[in-house]
């Protein structure tokens, strides 16, 4: 290696953020950060003149994951114990010469400092949550919640929870990880969290990460200079995350955020900068971070389609909100609500047959309240001044019904004949969903209209049509 590149790798293992930790393929350290010493708890000296063996056998490495690497030959993850007590997360990797292993370098970061963050705010939140319980102010808190929530439903004492969670951190400025199905109402509750913080006055960015291609996700989420690429923008562009300065950035579908921006959203979350594109500057950036997903974030990281360290950054506050079916005390005022917004939007008064309130309460809603709030439009739309849960049951509710009724009066004649010659039940269902979906993407302007249309979430669509190879023309 020239002098200059041991240099810059020198500068670079100094000034990383991460610890860095070289060794031989015979387990010979060959270079540390300075500030592994403070995690290790012996001096870079000596941490240099010894050997990874040495190192594991004297248990300042528990285990050593350069060892795991040197016996493998394939990087490894895992999180270490250090002799100081504290927990770090070790990435390494095998370099090979000409086939042969050569040496092996290994990253760590330091995890106590968030765990130790995590578990102070579990306890908070489970004395929080105790104290509530047993004191009166549950009652005061409850009736400042309630004028606090003018379109928010949280009746049921699930949903309280987590609105009086929410209203507690809102006014700091800790990461929060929003966690439920689709429909149960996380970015309208992301919405309110920014609405309780001192960030009110600021933007509120919405971005869905499985809505922007890959390919321009840096340019959108970053911006861009001027000439940064060919079809730039002359003047540049602003990116998503700098829109939210002062505000709150709510990245939702975060388990759809590729890789590649894991690793520079981690970057921009640590240095509290960016960089646009093309721009050798960055810049400083104050947001809120709040994300949000449905899926089963931490089985991302097992199978390393998510980034740990993201994740310990991200999970900094966990809020789950329950499905509609945990919580039915909420149904009849999300009802309510919704009949008064149709009522008011087409000028009508409708009401709601009182023999469909058995019907809804005991469905079981598996898109929540966007179903429900979809279902009643439709039964909205197709009926009279009455509104009869019978008569205009979404799929669910006919499901509900089917005991009633022998399958045959159900079927509609001629249906057979509408399947292609050889078609299965399960393409036939494709090229109806195909079509239909083609349809709205001539007649509707966004897969937030078509979602919204179809009673199912804006990714799905996004799925769906990337899946059919469609795309709205409108
Ligand atoms: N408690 C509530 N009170 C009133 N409306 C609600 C409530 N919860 C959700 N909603 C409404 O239900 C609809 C779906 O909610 P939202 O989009 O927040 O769900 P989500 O969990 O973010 O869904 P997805 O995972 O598909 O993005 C929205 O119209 C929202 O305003």
């Amino acid at each position: 290696m020239s002098t200059i590149d041991s240099l810059i790798l020198k500068t670079i293992v100094d000034t990383a953020h991460d610890h860095y930790f070289i060794a031989d393929a015979d387990g010979k350290v060959r270079c540390v950060s300075p500030s592994a010493a403070a995690v290790y708890g012996i001096s870079c000296e000596e941490l240099r003149a010894s050997t990874v063996q040495r190192l594991e056998a004297d248990g300042v490495l528990n285990p050593s994951i350069s060892m795991e690497v040197i016996r493998s030959g394939q990087p490894a993850q895992l999180v270490q114990r250090t002799c100081t007590g504290r927990q770090v997360i070790a990435q390494a990797y095998p370099i090979f010469e000409e086939g042969k292993l050569v040496a092996v370098v290994s990253r760590s970061m330091d995890l106590t400092d968030l765990q130790l963050l995590q578990q102070e705010y579990a306890l908070l939140q489970q004395r929080l949550s105790d104290h509530l319980k047993r004191s009166q102010v549950v009652d005061q808190e409850d009736t400042a919640l309630e004028n606090e929530l003018d379109n928010l439903e949280v009746k049921s004492p699930l949903m309280r929870e987590v609105a009086l969670l929410l209203r507690r951190v809102a006014p700091t400025d800790a990461n929060v990880m929003m966690l439920g199905e689709s429909g149960v109402g996380k970015t309208a509750f992301a919405h309110q969290l920014h609405r309780w913080s001192a960030r009110r006055d600021g933007p509120f960015v919405d971005i869905n990460c499985s809505a922007i291609p890959e390919s321009l996700f840096e340019a959108e989420m970053f911006g861009y200079r001027a000439g940064a690429f060919s079809g730039a923008a002359p003047g540049g562009r602003v990116g998503l995350i700098e829109q939210a300065a002062s505000g709150t950035l709510f990245l939702d579908e975060i388990g759809e955020l590729p890789l590649s921006m894991q690793t520079k959203l981690l970057k921009a979350i640590q240095d509290g900068r960016i960089s646009r594109l093309g721009d050798s500057q960055s810049r400083r950036v104050d947001f809120r971070l709040v994300v949000a997903t449905n899926q089963n974030l931490s089985k991302r990281v097992e199978e390393g389609s998510f980034r740990l360290d993201l994740y310990y950054r991200l999970n900094v506050i966990p809020v789950t909100l329950p499905p509609l079916r945990e919580r039915r005390e909420d149904i009849p005022g999300l009802v309510e609500q919704q009949l008064k917004r149709l009522n008011r939007r087409y000028g009508m008064e409708k009401i709601l047959a009182r023999s469909s309130w058995q019907s809804l309460m005991s469905q079981d809603w598996p898109g929540n309240v966007r179903e429900l709030e979809n279902w009643l439009e439709r039964a909205w739309l197709s009926s009279d001044e009455i509104i009869n849960a019978e008569g205009t049951a979404s799929p669910e509710l006919v499901m509900g019904h089917q005991e009633a009724e022998p399958a045959e009066d159900r079927t509609a004649p001629g249906m057979l004949s509408r399947l292609c010659e050889n078609e299965g039940l399960k393409d036939a269902m494709s090229r109806t969903e195909r079509s239909i979906l083609a349809e709205l993407c001539m007649t509707l302007f966004s897969t937030y209209a078509i979602a919204e249309r179809l009673g199912i979430s804006q990714p799905s669509v996004v799925r769906k049509l990337k899946q059919h190879g469609l795309s709205i023309t409108r």
